[in-house]
């Protein structure tokens, strides 16, 4: 009942995703400049699968809930939810998603360099995609789809590439929906060039290391400045940013609309 304080209804809980991922880290410092801690507040590590399935049963039953969201993401077209005010701008303005590669791979490989730095697309180009994995279509597929219908936007990210006379080429990423999109949809494209792509799904610091190492080529999964900054400030002499994937991304906490007098992060703690 909206009169008792939000806190002990749901035992003072933010349901979060996996714990490397950039969002954890401003969400813990949410905890702290808000501040929540002292206020018994708490982050939940679980996945993006777990949360979004917890998300589903407590809107089902009309209950208030505190999760970390991020758009472009299926949930906000899924379900009735809005981010909350970050007066202290933790979670950062809109952020974007960019294109990491190895430090080696322009000159190794310059035209998959050319081909990854060329690829830019909307939210709701990729929220075509992830709608329809969510709707149960194996991502490659859902990749497939969508490359076959967009064959304008395919041809600008293959202008001027050479073909990949079979070269390999290894990607990382970290199982959110919205990287699962995005790295199926750049593979296939690759792989039409000739290229041929392996795809790896890992936790957030494994796949930076990954990409710094050089025991993978690139990823599409690095959301900046904020989100990802401290692994981005960690590798950035080892790594080359090719250029930003997607703009109009946005991070932080998201409550359902029917939680009518939550709507900022302070909201939380009186
Ligand atoms: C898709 S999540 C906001 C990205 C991250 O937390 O690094």
């Amino acid at each position: 009942n909206p009169k008792e304080k939000l806190g002990p209804q749901i035992n003072y809980t933010i349901t979060g995703i996996d714990a490397g991922a950039g969002i954890m880290a401003s969400t813990q410092k949410a905890l702290t400049e808000y501040p929540l801690a002292k206020n018994k507040w708490q982050l939940q590590t679980s996945s993006t699968a777990a949360m979004t399935s917890t998300l589903d049963k407590a809107i089902k039953y009309k209950q208030p809930i505190v999760i970390t969201g991020w758009q472009p993401h299926w949930m906000f077209k899924k379900y009735p939810i809005k981010f909350l005010k970050d007066p202290k701008n933790v979670y950062g303005k809109a952020e974007q998603i960019h294109t990491i590669t190895n430090k080696n791979l322009k000159k190794k490989d310059p035209g998959a360099y050319k081909l990854l730095s060329q690829f830019h697309w909307t939210p709701s180009e990729m929220s075509d995609v992830m709608l329809q994995t969510n709707a149960g279509v194996d991502p490659a597929q859902a990749a497939k789809n969508w490359i076959k219908k967009n064959p304008k936007r395919v041809a600008e990210w293959t202008k001027g590439v050479p073909k990949g006379n079979g070269k390999t080429l290894k990607m990382t990423y970290v199982a959110w929906d919205s990287e699962i999109a995005s790295t199926n949809v750049i593979s296939q494209v690759l792989d039409s060039m000739g290229y041929k792509t392996t795809i790896q799904a890992m936790e957030a610091q494994p796949m930076w290391l990954s990409v710094a190492k050089g025991s993978a080529d690139a990823t599409v999964s690095a959301w900046l400045p904020t989100t990802s900054g401290i692994y981005y400030k960690q590798y950035k002499n080892q790594i080359d940013d090719a250029g930003v994937n997607l703009n109009g991304a946005r991070v932080g906490l998201a409550v359902p609309k029917y939680m009518k007098n939550i709507n900022s992060i302070d909201d939380l703690v009186n």
